[in-house]
């Protein structure tokens, strides 16, 4: 049998469990691979919104992940809310320290009720020191056009923002078309060439950690080897089939189903 593969997640908590580490961790756990957390920062948060945020010290965070990368071989890596500055910079330092290898950076910004879970005046120091780190990442619509300072409301425009975004260090990058209207398209850039990932669009208001379920599974895919693009084309069918499965929990904006491949009949949710 081969050597499982290991996946490590550096993120906020999300105490509702459908984005953030947890979601991150379930979908490690759909795919077959072993999941690991560097916890970033504690949200208090349900399907209505945000209510706090509190980040945790560098140093507990420098703790975190040395003490993983010491004694174990991670086979990917994947980032999420970095909160700030200063965990950016020893997040950035100590994963370059262990040359850390399949990095996919989820640049998340506000929360899908509007909550910064990043400082904005943070949002120049995610570009410039985990972008060149990694080997994949995943804006949204709104993250792209910050980083760019586009407008962006069609594929041809997303596929300028993606170009931009690779000169900023990126070797590959997404951006995630969820949030236009019609068919969900992302596109894929990787330096040469434009990739169309299409995927039919689900009428729900459920989409509650969408971005960090979609990021999750390409570091997944990475991890268990395969090349960049055929990891994303895997995490775009995957997301789409949990959006499918998604339900409705709590008063707002439910989750997705992590682990619909292996709902049998009857024993779903419905
Ligand atoms: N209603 C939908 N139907 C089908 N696919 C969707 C839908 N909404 C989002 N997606 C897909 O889900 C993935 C995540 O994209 P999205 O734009 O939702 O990320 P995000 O805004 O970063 O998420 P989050 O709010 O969790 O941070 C993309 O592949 C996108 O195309
Ligand atoms: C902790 C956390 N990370 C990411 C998201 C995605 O928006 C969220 N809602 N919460």
């Amino acid at each position: 049998m081969s050597a499982m593969k290991v996946a490590l997640t550096i993120a906020g908590s999300d105490s509702c469990g459908g984005a953030g580490i947890q979601a991150d961790l379930k979908t490690f756990a759909a795919l077959g691979v072993y999941g690991m957390s560097v916890i970033t920062a504690v949200t208090a948060q349900n399907t209505t919104g945000v209510v706090s945020v509190r980040e945790l010290d560098a140093e507990i965070i420098r703790d975190q992940i040395d003490c993983l990368f010491k004694d174990i071989k991670i086979d990917a890596v994947k980032i999420g809310m970095v909160s700030s500055a200063e965990i950016i910079d020893v997040i950035g330092e100590r994963l370059r320290a262990h040359r850390a290898r399949h990095i996919v950076v989820d640049p998340v910004m506000v929360s899908k009720s509007g909550c910064h879970l990043l400082r904005p005046e943070s949002r120049e120091e995610l570009v410039k020191v985990l972008f060149p780190i990694a080997e994949v990442v995943t804006p949204n619509l709104f993250e792209a056009g910050v980083i760019t300072g586009m407008k962006i409301e069609n594929l041809s425009q997303m596929e300028e923002a993606a170009v931009r975004i690779h000169e900023l260090g990126a070797k590959n990058v997404v951006v995630k078309g969820g949030h236009l209207t019609g068919e969900a398209v992302d596109v894929l850039y990787d330096g040469e060439c434009f990739r169309h990932l299409r995927g039919r669009r689900i009428e729900t208001k459920n989409t509650h950690g969408t971005g960090c379920t979609f990021s999750s599974a390409i570091a997944a895919y990475l991890a268990d080897g395969h090349p960049v693009s055929e990891a994303v084309r895997r995490a775009k069918e995957y997301i789409t089939g949990a959006i499918e499965h998604s339900f409705s929990l709590g008063r707002g904006v439910g989750p997705t189903d992590h682990f619909y491949l292996y709902r049998r009949e009857g024993s779903s949710h419905g």
